[in-house]
């Protein structure tokens, strides 16, 4: 693997759990420098397709490359040197304080120099200062979710993976987080990101994926994905639009028509 990272890129992956084929036949390419949402509706596949690409679930067929190299030949330390990820649900944190969590994300390089300045860097990024001494087990739904966020951060690594990063924020920090993503794009980071905000996905990621039932149906800019018949098509709601970005309206009933 050469010392700039290449694309991220996933061919043919296809998972079947239990009697659900849950992705079928998904290629994609994250790509340095730019945010991917990735959207569509509850059990699409969506975070079952993130955590193939960040290498923590093995696809029954199909392979994910990093600059050309199968994941298979990459150790799981090398591999969290370039790729980061955030849960969609941490789970119970462990017993241990913000700090400590956070400092986590510095385990795959060992113990060096640039670790404290990186996660310091982490925490002003997500604002997490004033709860650095707090026991991570004692934090709200949003705290967490923004501590689970500058762990991964903390490690700086060239690709992040997000799984609803903001689902629990409230507008301010889920602004917050979207503009450090393009932020962090604009620095040349990969960001692959799931979102159920369709205003947000619109307003600031550079392609949308639109995954349903395990199937890429859009992959593009916005506005080319997300067209009034697709948000239609896929989460049966009517949209309305302001300044370029997709605001679900009203319910469709079954025969298409909006439910006021
Ligand atoms: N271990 C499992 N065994 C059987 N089915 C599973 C398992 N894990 C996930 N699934 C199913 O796979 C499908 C895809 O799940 P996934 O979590 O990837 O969807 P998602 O698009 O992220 O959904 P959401 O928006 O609700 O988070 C769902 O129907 C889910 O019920």
């Amino acid at each position: 693997m050469s010392r700039e990272t290449g694309a991220l890129r996933a061919s043919g992956i296809c998972v079947r759990l239990g009697k659900l084929d849950v992705l079928k036949d998904v290629s994609l390419e994250a790509r340095k420098g730019e945010v991917l949402g990735l959207i569509g509706p509850n059990g699409a596949g969506k975070s079952t397709f993130l955590r193939v690409m960040a290498g923590l679930r093995l696809p029954d067929t199909g392979r994910v490359t990093l600059d050309n190299v199968a994941f298979a030949a990459i150790s799981p330390n090398r591999r969290a040197r370039h790729i980061a990820f955030v849960p969609q649900n941490g789970g119970r944190p462990p017993p241990m304080s913000v700090y400590d969590l956070i400092s986590l994300g510095r385990l795959p390089f060992g113990c060096d120099l640039a670790n404290r300045a990186a996660i310091l860097r982490a925490m002003a990024e997500t604002g997490t200062e004033m709860l650095k001494n707090r026991p991570a087990s004692a934090l709200s739904g949003g705290e967490l979710a923004r501590v689970l966020l500058a762990r991964a951060l903390a490690s700086e690594t060239p690709y992040l993976i997000a799984d609803e990063p903001i689902a629990a924020l409230d507008p301010a920090h889920a602004l917050s987080v979207m503009t450090l993503f393009r932020d962090l794009a604009r620095k040349g980071t990969g960001v692959m990101v799931v979102l159920h905000d369709l205003t947000l996905a619109a307003r600031f990621c550079d392609r949308v994926v639109l995954l349903d039932e395990g199937r890429i149906v859009g992959c593009g800019i916005p506005a080319d994905i997300m067209t009034d018949a697709a948000m239609r098509a896929v989460y049966n709601v009517d949209v309305r639009r302001l300044d370029g970005a997709v605001i679900p309206w009203s319910l469709l009933r079954t025969d298409g028509d909006a439910i006021r």
